[in-house]
């Protein structure tokens, strides 16, 4: 109404500036023209935020996994999640994941059709597998636009914890989280959110959405495992245990800054925000090249909850040609065994606290590690800890970090930059590296950001 009023003011003012002054109409005509272009303006913009809103009735697949966290995931669901999720309409089907892996497979064979998101209730490690399933299917450009959600159920509960940030809520607790972030789940905002492809020596590509670690900040998530049912204070414990037997790592790091993205990518990105849920997008990065037969094996193994934690991952017999199998091509990167472009930044130290690579902004609950993180930027933040720190600023750097003003604390020691690729070469022996908190293959390794390639739920 209020609209539709104003719009016969300027109709109106339109007509006696036409009358009076032939100089005065064209301006009023510019005017005029201008206010049709806002309103055009707007209107696109609420059907883009429409387009990217889930559709009701929701169809929802929600994955749980009943060990997670605290053990508590049923519980929490029961307690908190099912209520939430029928008084906002939305029909879900519970899927209680039985071992590891199963989501994985799951949502590599899933009919998509039937499904309007896939919502995780657990902590990053499900969604790890959820989204590499995705990508490992031979529609997967179609099925990584699926929506995916997550709801805290773990310890580390990293996304959620940047996803309640990026909504700009104060930092709660977990149960608040919980509830933050179903709140959030009901609204049904979806937004991109960029994944990083890891290349590993003797293995195919893995699809992450996190971090990648290696030195203290792995070994503190790795070893804390048995403190799991303390939930995220299992970190303060380990920490303070590793750092009082702080190790030093040897290796080779070098990255790709990241400077502002060319003007067709960007293109790209837009189109992609602009796409509707569940239909195919108009433009995509490049597709694979090549296809090669898959060996399962298993690499790496570390000790959790007095079990043998292996984490499965996928070879193919040769690396150097085939290493696309399903997912977009990597354009930054050589293969693993050859030399980097001149324009890599080839870091100088070679003794190392910690190497960690991060695309959201919390790596656990209450470490806002990358406080300038957002969803979608397609910037690899990475951070590195020379040897030579002492003890004492390993801890105020990880205190500060609680509140993400670690970078401020200006420790000579700390280094950040933002980039678009980057290639660690441990020289040590022996060490961990995680991927989104999971033991992946200990070597050398290799990454790239994939600027907006899946779809989150925000609210
Ligand atoms: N029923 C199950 N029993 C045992 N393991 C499972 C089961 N369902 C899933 N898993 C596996 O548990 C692993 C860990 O899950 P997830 O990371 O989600 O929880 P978490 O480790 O408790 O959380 P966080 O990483 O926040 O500590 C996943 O890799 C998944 O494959």
């Amino acid at each position: 109404m209020s609209s539709g009023v104003s719009r016969q003011r300027v109709e109106h003012c339109f007509r006696l500036a036409a009358l009076q002054d032939p100089r005065a109409n064209l301006e009023e005509a510019e005017k005029w023209a201008r206010a049709v272009r806002e309103r055009s303006a707007r209107q696109q913009n609420r059907d883009e935020l429409s387009m990217n809103k889930l559709s009701r009735p929701c169809r929802m697949m929600l994955l749980v996994n009943p060990q997670s966290g605290k053990g508590q995931a049923l519980t929490l669901y029961n307690n908190h999640i099912q209520r939430m999720l029928s008084e906002a309409g939305i029909q879900h089907t519970l899927v209680i994941t039985e071992r590891q892996n199963h989501a994985r497979e799951l949502v590599r064979e899933a009919d998509l059709s039937q499904w309007d998101a896939l919502v995780i209730m657990s902590g990053d490690g499900l969604l790890f597998e959820v989204i590499n399933g995705l990508l490992e299917r031979p529609d997967w450009e179609e099925a990584i636009q699926i929506p995916l959600g997550i709801l805290p159920g773990g310890s580390g509960n990293a996304l959620a914890a940047s996803i309640h940030h990026y909504s700009g809520a104060p930092q709660v607790s977990s149960e608040e989280l919980l509830v933050s972030c179903g709140f959030l789940m009901c609204k049904g905002l979806v937004s991109p959110m960029d994944l990083v492809c890891i290349h590993l020596s003797s293995c195919p590509r893995v699809f992450s959405f996190l971090s990648l670690a290696w030195g203290f900040v792995a070994d503190v998530d790795i070893e804390s495992e048995k403190y799991r049912h303390v939930g995220s204070a299992r970190f303060t414990v380990c920490t303070l245990v590793r750092l009082a037997s702080l190790r030093v790592y040897k290796g080779k790091l070098a990255y790709l800054p990241a400077t502002d993205l060319p003007k067709h990518e960007e293109g790209l990105r837009n189109k992609k925000t602009l796409h509707c849920n569940n239909q195919p997008p108009t433009s995509v990065p490049g597709r694979p090249s090549t296809v090669s037969p898959r060996v399962n094996t298993f690499h790496n193994s570390c000790h959790s909850n007095n079990s043998l934690k292996v984490r499965k991952v996928e070879s193919t017999p040769s690396r150097s040609t085939n290493i696309s199998l399903t997912g977009p091509s990597d354009s930054l990167l050589p293969p693993l065994d050859q030399l980097l472009p001149s324009d890599w930044v080839v870091v100088q130290e070679e003794d190392f606290v910690l190497v960690l690579a991060m695309y959201q902004s919390h790596l656990g609950e209450d470490m806002m590690a990358a406080p300038g993180s957002t969803l979608d930027e397609g910037v690899i933040h990475l951070f590195y800890v020379r040897a030579g720190i002492s003890r004492a600023a390993l801890l105020k750097m990880f205190l500060a970090m609680e509140k993400g003003t670690h970078l401020a604390n200006n420790c000579q020691h700390l280094v950040h930059a933002k980039v678009r690729a980057f290639r660690l070469e441990p020289y040590t022996p022996k060490g961990i590296i995680t991927v989104d908190g999971e033991v992946v293959e200990y070597g050398p390794v290799q990454a790239e950001v994939h600027r907006g390639l899946a779809r989150i739920i925000t609210g």
